[in-house]
């Protein structure tokens, strides 16, 4: 368990959502990325990530908002297409916006068709436990599996009272445990635990079937989840449960600014890359 073999090896030419308890059932943690367009996603997916999850987190890694808050629907669906082009292995999960969803099972409902319709989505992803419980209710008996999250759920940001760890104290620990059954319940195939003291996402993961995807929320969740830009080194902040695993974004500055140079210098375009006739 803990040299945890290739992807390729223990899991599907394609991950589909049946293999997901099963990877639990068998101890091989699960990977996530968020991914946002066709290029990286096509990078993901080759290096054997197992779910792509087109976060609302684009809205402010990629769009320059504050939060997520202001993501639509409609700004969802192109780059859910791309990335769901992009996937020949992963399993593409997309968030459902601020406002698509709380409504209702209708609501939810209409939003997630067209998801599946319009951008080929895999299955989709939306904060809440009890309160949004017929909502995944409502989902999966239409044919849409659902991924639940818990803990810090951003789009409640403002009620929540800012970006604070969830789930500490005895109370808060027993609500979350009762959110994550509820969804479970309702026919969720996996829930994302955010900002949850590692103790407590231990015991949710211990009292689920259903895989435990955690960020923030220790080692003892059945996967884990990190937005790309956070791991990679290209956000211009990051939360401090994020690993930076590379500087990609020192390396493309570099790469900018090498280009500039030669293009100011004239070494660039050369020969090689000129037509000469
Ligand atoms: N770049 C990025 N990474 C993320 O993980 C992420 C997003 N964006 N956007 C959507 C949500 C919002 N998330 C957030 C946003 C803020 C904090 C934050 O301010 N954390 C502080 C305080 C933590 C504490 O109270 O202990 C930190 O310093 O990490 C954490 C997670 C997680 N998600
Ligand atoms: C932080 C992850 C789980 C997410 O919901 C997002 O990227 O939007
Ligand atoms: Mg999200």
């Amino acid at each position: 368990m803990t040299d945890q073999p290739t992807p390729a090896a223990t899991t599907p030419r394609r991950v589909r959502v049946h293999h997901l308890a099963e990877a639990k059932e068998r101890g091989e943690k699960l990977t996530m990325l968020t991914a946002y367009d066709y290029a990286v996603a096509r990078i993901f997916d080759e290096a054997g990530i197992d779910l792509l999850l087109v976060g609302d987190s684009i809205g402010n890694t990629m769009l320059g908002h504050a939060s997520p808050i202001p993501v639509t629907v409609d700004e969802m669906l192109p780059p859910t297409r791309a990335v769901v082009r992009a996937a020949k292995r992963a399993l593409v999960v997309a968030d459902l916006p601020f406002g698509s969803y709380e409504a209702g099972p209708e609501q939810a409902l209409a939003t997630a068709v067209r998801y599946l319709k319009e951008a080929g989505a895999h299955a989709v992803k939306f904060e809440g436990g009890v309160r949004v419980a017929a909502q995944v209710r409502a989902l999966t008996d239409a044919g849409i599996p659902v991924v639940g999250h818990l803990g810090f759920t951003p789009q409640s940001e403002n009620t929540l009272g800012g970006h604070r760890v969830q789930g500490r104290g005895d109370e808060a620990a027993e609500r979350l445990a009762e959110d994550a059954l509820a969804l479970q319940e309702a026919g969720a195939v996996a829930v994302v635990l955010e900002m949850v003291p590692a103790p407590v996402a231990a015991r949710v993961t211990e009292i689920l079937h259903i895989p435990t995807i955690g960020i923030g929320a220790g080692a003892e969740c059945d996967g884990q989840v990190l937005v790309w830009t956070d791991m990679a080194g290209m956000s211009d902040w990051s939360p401090r449960f994020a690993k930076q695993f590379a500087a990609v974004g020192a390396l493309l500055g570099e790469a900018a600014r090498s280009y500039a140079a030669e293009v100011r210098g004239g070494q660039f375009p050369d020969a090689d890359h000129s037509f000469l006739s």
